[in-house]
């Protein structure tokens, strides 16, 4: 995609996976002003899905956007967009007990509230994880907002491939059969 982006709304309903410069590989859609659905395809929570986080997203200045939020297992983060430069700055602090236990929460979340949060109750949250990075984008779609299709499946080998491929999404963004 070629897309220039200068609005908020250039960005809302923009569907990005981008590679940290430590090999993590992450998925992640702005679905509307305050939510993103994301999936983790590598790194220390890879196989990882949540749809329907609430989440703070703003326009720093002309095609720059932050967004941040706070998880149900304790976890923070805070991304910058340079979608222009097909450029994250991401910075996500992770508990302790996500460190230690990173398998409980490798799961599609929205089915596992309650884990979540009796994990974050029973085990230590500090000190912190701080893991910042930069990204590199590899895929931009315009997948327009409130689109559930665009994260509706668990992780598998291979799905950043099709998606770049353009064989995971029909042309109204659906999911095709697969
Ligand atoms: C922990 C979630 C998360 C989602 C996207 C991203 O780039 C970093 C962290």
């Amino acid at each position: 995609m070629t897309k220039t982006f200068k609005t908020l709304d250039d960005f809302l309903g923009t569907h990005f996976i981008y590679t940290y410069d430590n090999g993590w590989e992450y998925e992640w859609y702005a679905k509307n002003d305050h939510t993103v659905d994301y999936r983790i395809h590598g790194g220390m929570v890879a196989g990882r899905w949540v749809k329907d986080q609430e989440a703070n997203i703003v326009m720093l200045t002309e095609g720059i956007y932050k967004v941040a939020w706070t998880e149900p297992t304790g976890t923070d983060v805070a991304l910058d967009f340079l979608p222009n430069e097909n450029k994250v700055n991401g910075t996500i602090f992770f508990p302790k007990w996500v460190q230690e236990h990173p398998e409980i929460t490798v799961t599609f979340q929205n089915e596992h509230i309650a884990t979540m949060e009796a994990a974050r109750e029973k085990y230590a949250t500090y000190p912190k994880l701080v893991v910042p990075e930069f990204a590199t984008i590899t895929y931009i779609g315009d997948a327009g907002q409130d689109n559930d299709d665009v994260i509706s499946e668990a992780p598998y080998a291979g799905l950043p491939d099709d998606i770049r491929a353009g064989k995971y999404f029909d042309d109204n963004y659906h999911r095709r059969n697969h």
